[in-house]
């Protein structure tokens, strides 16, 4: 076990690819030993290793998709709740970042070195760890929820229903949804473009941040629906209304999604195929590093 120990985790080829000498001598400079990935699934393997090294602090160096990766490794060593992981974002999107008020890689290596440190939920779909959103009802096509053009030109969700729906023919899913509403169990039964569960972001109203701190799922389940409609578009630009039609939205603490077909869905842009899909919320597990402009209930 090192104690105080300093570790940082950089992707080299998240968003333009061009900050990683930048970012490692930033990081090196504040006392983190830096590692860099040489490909996919390599920062789950620097994760599970500095959660059982007991790393105390430990900064990330990428986009949503590499944070997610060291929290897989992290919960593979039993080690989510240990240390206190700074966010640098360089990736194309950047979700999480944005949520935590975490402007640019400079300021989060600042944080990193010493900002305010907030205990956030972490949610679990299938096991594995997501901190943004899990969304069910995307086309198992891998290289589109990877494309970053796709990404920078609609924002990770746009593509969701618009793009992807309109281009693949997408038909929908057909799901039994049963979540823990304030304790009572609610049901949902038919066929959904989407189901999208927020636990950084909303998908209902203004969108942006939620609370992340609540132990609780920002759900929103979309009727099926032709391509082009309305609620599609809604859906697209991530703004839902709260009484619009087709569109049931619930605050959930756990979740368990059912189909007779398996279900694809996106953990923080990582795809998995599941018949049933067991969602929780681990209550304020994780410790991270937030900007000044972190709002710890987003109204
Ligand atoms: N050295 C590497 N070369 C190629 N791919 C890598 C390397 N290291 C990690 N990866 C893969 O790159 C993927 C995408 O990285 P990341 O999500 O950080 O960037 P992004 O897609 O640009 O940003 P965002 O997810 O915020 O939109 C990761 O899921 C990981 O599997």
């Amino acid at each position: 076990m090192q104690v105080g120990s300093r570790r940082a985790i950089v992707n080299p080829q998240s968003g333009t690819g061009d900050h990683a000498d930048y970012a490692e001598r930033l990081l090196r400079g504040r006392g983190y030993a830096v590692e860099q990935t040489t490909g996919p699934e390599d920062a789950v393997r620097f994760g599970r290793e500095a959660g059982a090294d007991g790393v105390s602090e430990l900064a990330v160096c990428g986009g949503d998709g590499t944070i997610n990766e060291v929290l897989r490794g992290l919960a593979d060593s039993d080690a989510l709740g240990e240390p206190t992981v700074g966010v640098v974002p360089c990736g194309t999107a950047n979700i999480l970042a944005d949520a935590l008020g975490i402007r640019d890689l400079r300021h989060g290596v600042e944080l990193a070195d010493s900002g305010p440190v907030r205990e956030i939920d972490v949610g679990v779909a299938g096991g594995k760890p997501f901190v943004v959103s899990c969304i069910a009802g995307l086309p198992a096509d891998a290289s589109l929820a990877a494309s970053s053009d796709l990404k920078s030109r609609f924002g990770t969700f746009a593509f969701v229903v618009t793009g992807v729906q309109e281009a693949l023919g997408f038909d929908g899913i057909d799901i039994e949804l049963a979540a823990t509403v304030a304790g009572r169990t609610e049901t949902w039964e038919g066929e959904a473009t989407c189901v999208l569960v927020g636990n950084a972001r909303k998908f209902i109203e203004e969108g942006g941040q939620a609370d992340m701190e609540d132990g609780l799922f920002d759900v929103a389940i979309v009727d099926k629906m032709p391509a082009g409609n309305l609620v599609a578009e809604a859906v697209g630009h991530r703004v839902l209304g709260q009484e619009t039609d087709g569109v049931t939205h619930i605050r959930a603490s756990e979740l368990t999604v059912t189909g007779p077909e398996p279900i694809t869905f996106s953990r923080d842009g990582e795809l998995a195929t599941h018949e049933r899909l067991e969602l929780t919320n681990e209550k304020r597990l994780l410790s991270l590093r937030v900007g000044p402009t972190y709002d710890p209930t987003p109204g």
